[in-house]
């Protein structure tokens, strides 16, 4: 695996007795799109606020770019905050520019890197416009520009797609894989798992700030118990490996279809095999991949606040 662009070592976070990040560890590879889920009060904003050193754990070792959280690596880091708020008469473009600045960016590059943006996010006929002209979503874009302004090496987005409507939802995602692309490694919140689900590389599920899973969105799914659907002549329940097998509907000639799920460890490929190996008449095998949500409910539990 490459250098980690983060890594969390048995990070805990206490708020009085309450602790809201629980002896966490993970690492985000350099170049990955990290997605971090959970439901409300997981502690995703809390994680992210002490690797920015916006908060101090109250133990553990946090990493980021290579050293430990401070405002020196500012300008290496693009930070999208939970709370959204941007000066309300400053225009659209010296906002941006204002932003690109503070990270020690030149005038000119500055503003040629903020009219790109702007264009890239169809906001470009508003750039002499105040912020308090724009509607919510258009104003998070521009926020999102103000960390996305001088390519930062690490991208730290909170909740990015709350507020967006589906087209600038897209908009942002192909933006956050384009800065990928380009070699940054983004890291984003989210408790909406279709975002994660076409974004990420790895993921990391929360749940009341404790690690419930840490890796790929394979690693994820491998983790479930398989399902598929296949239709046979015979009811399929008594084949080694097949935990349950439910009749869903009945195709030509006699053959019935039927939804199973099989044993823990076992894989469609095995009972495939035993099927053809002893005769078992199939007219069709098809897989079912769990979808992220399902994956998030096998890990984190039913009970977490979520959205598909
Ligand atoms: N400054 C604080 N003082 C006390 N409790 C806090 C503070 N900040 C966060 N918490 C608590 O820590 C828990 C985690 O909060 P956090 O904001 O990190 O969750 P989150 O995963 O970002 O949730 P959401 O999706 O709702 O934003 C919550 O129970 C919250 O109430």
């Amino acid at each position: 695996m490459s250098a980690a662009a983060m890594a969390f070592d048995g990070v805990t976070k206490q708020f009085g007795d309450f602790t809201a990040v629980d002896h966490l560890s993970f690492a985000v590879p350099e170049g990955t799109i990290f997605g971090f889920l959970g439901g409300n009060g997981a502690g995703k904003t809390t994680s992210l606020r002490m690797a920015l050193d916006i908060l101090t754990p109250t133990g553990g070792r946090i990493d980021v770019l290579g050293n430990p959280p401070s405002r020196e690596s500012a300008s290496d880091i693009g930070f999208l905050p939970e709370e959204r708020g941007l000066y309300k008469k400053m225009s659209v473009l010296d906002t941006i520019v204002y932003f690109a600045r503070l990270k020690r960016m030149e005038a000119g590059p500055a503003k040629q890197s903020a009219m790109a943006l702007l264009e890239r996010l169809e906001l470009a006929d508003w750039a002499k416009s105040p912020v308090e002209k724009l509607s919510k979503g258009m104003a998070q874009k521009v926020q999102v520009a103000t960390a996305l302004v001088n390519s930062p090496k690490l991208l730290m987005l909170d909740e990015p797609f709350s507020g967006l409507d589906p087209v600038n939802q897209k908009m942002l995602e192909d933006l956050i894989a384009d800065a990928a692309k380009d070699g940054a490694t983004v890291i984003f919140s989210t408790h909406v798992m279709q975002h994660a689900e076409r974004l990420c590389d790895r993921l990391l599920m929360l749940a009341r700030g404790k690690k419930a899973f840490d890796g790929t969105q394979d690693e994820a799914r491998a983790a479930l118990p398989a399902r598929l659907e296949l239709a046979s002549r015979t009811a399929p329940d008594a084949l080694p490996g097949v935990e349950s097998a439910e009749a869903i509907g009945t195709a030509e000639d006699g053959w019935i279809k039927y939804d199973v799920r099989l044993n823990s460890g076992v894989t469609p490929e095995q009972l495939l095999e035993h099927c053809t190996t002893n005769g078992f008449g199939l007219r069709s095998f098809d897989v079912q991949t769990p979808s992220l949500h399902e994956v998030f409910i096998h890990f984190v539990g039913a009970n977490e606040e979520i959205e598909r």
